[in-house]
């Protein structure tokens, strides 16, 4: 399976760095990585920089090569930023479109609404296909930009808080939808959550960020230790087996004050 790997990424913003020399050497295919980290401490900023959206000094490379950007964004990646676009007066199915037709070569229009309503279908979201865009509400029009990325087939999906305005029932839904996705297509998948326990039960490799620095690279079970969780989040938290099994951390207070 390729990989993407960053290597001595430095981002700045003017004269600010806010990524520091991170080496990622192996985020895979087919495995949803989480990316986690308190707030300010880069997630979005590096999402944008493997996007080409924030220019960075380093390497970033997939399978290999340096991910190409010619004018702008490379059509390997499909990014969804936490912060969604306004909305244009579009119908849901239209906008999945008009993403599937920036990518798709080889399939008539009527191919083409095949796959984009068998997506929204398993989103759970056909029922929307022919209102505005601009009538959804928040937790719909998440669901809808998570189809327009997915449409495009990307080899590299980056979401950014994918989950910020789901219910419960949706979360699950679409981890559980993302890894399949993730495993079938053999795609790299970076989703930035701040829910620890979603990453815990729904991703395969999480990565830590503190301060524009990458502190903890692996699985799950292994990076999320109340060590971990003290030195980053500055909380007191236990890893314990829920009854069927599943690591789950419980705060149990804070050990220093939000920095
Ligand atoms: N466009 C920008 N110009 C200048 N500084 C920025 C810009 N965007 C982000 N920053 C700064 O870069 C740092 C990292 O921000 P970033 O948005 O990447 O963090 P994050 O981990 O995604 O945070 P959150 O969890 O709150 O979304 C912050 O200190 C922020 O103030």
């Amino acid at each position: 399976m390729p990989s993407l790997s960053l290597h001595q990424l430095h981002v700045r913003y003017g004269r600010r760095e806010v990524i520091h020399d991170l080496n990622a050497p192996r985020i895979e295919a087919g495995k949803v990585t989480a990316l986690l980290g308190p707030n300010g401490s880069g997630k979005s900023t590096l999402l944008k920089a493997v996007a080409g959206l924030a220019s960075a000094d380093g390497r970033i490379e997939f399978d290999g090569h340096a991910l190409r950007r010619q004018n702008g964004p490379s059509r390997q990646v499909a990014y969804l930023p936490q912060t969604l676009p306004p909305a244009v007066r579009l119908r849901v199915l239209e906008s999945v479109l008009v993403a599937r037709q920036a990518t798709a070569t080889g399939l008539g229009q009527s191919g083409r609404e095949q796959d984009v309503l068998a997506l929204l279908e398993r989103l759970g979201i056909a029922h929307l296909a022919l209102c505005f865009l601009d009538q959804l509400s928040g937790g719909q029009r998440q669901l809808v930009g998570i189809a327009q990325a997915l449409v495009r087939e990307p080899a590299i999906l980056l979401l950014d808080e994918p989950l910020s305005a789901l219910d419960l029932n949706h979360q699950f839904h679409v981890m559980e939808l993302l890894r399949q996705e993730t495993r079938r297509r053999g795609m790299v998948t970076v989703v930035v959550l701040h829910d620890i326990n979603v990453a815990l039960r729904h991703t395969d490799h999480v990565l830590v960020l503190q301060a524009g620095r990458l502190v903890a690279d692996g699985v799950p079970a292994a990076v999320v230790t109340p060590a971990i969780l003290a030195e980053v989040y500055g909380v007191q938290g236990r890893v314990e087996a829920c009854s069927h099994g599943q690591a789950m951390v419980m705060v149990d207070g804070l050990v220093a004050a939000p920095v």
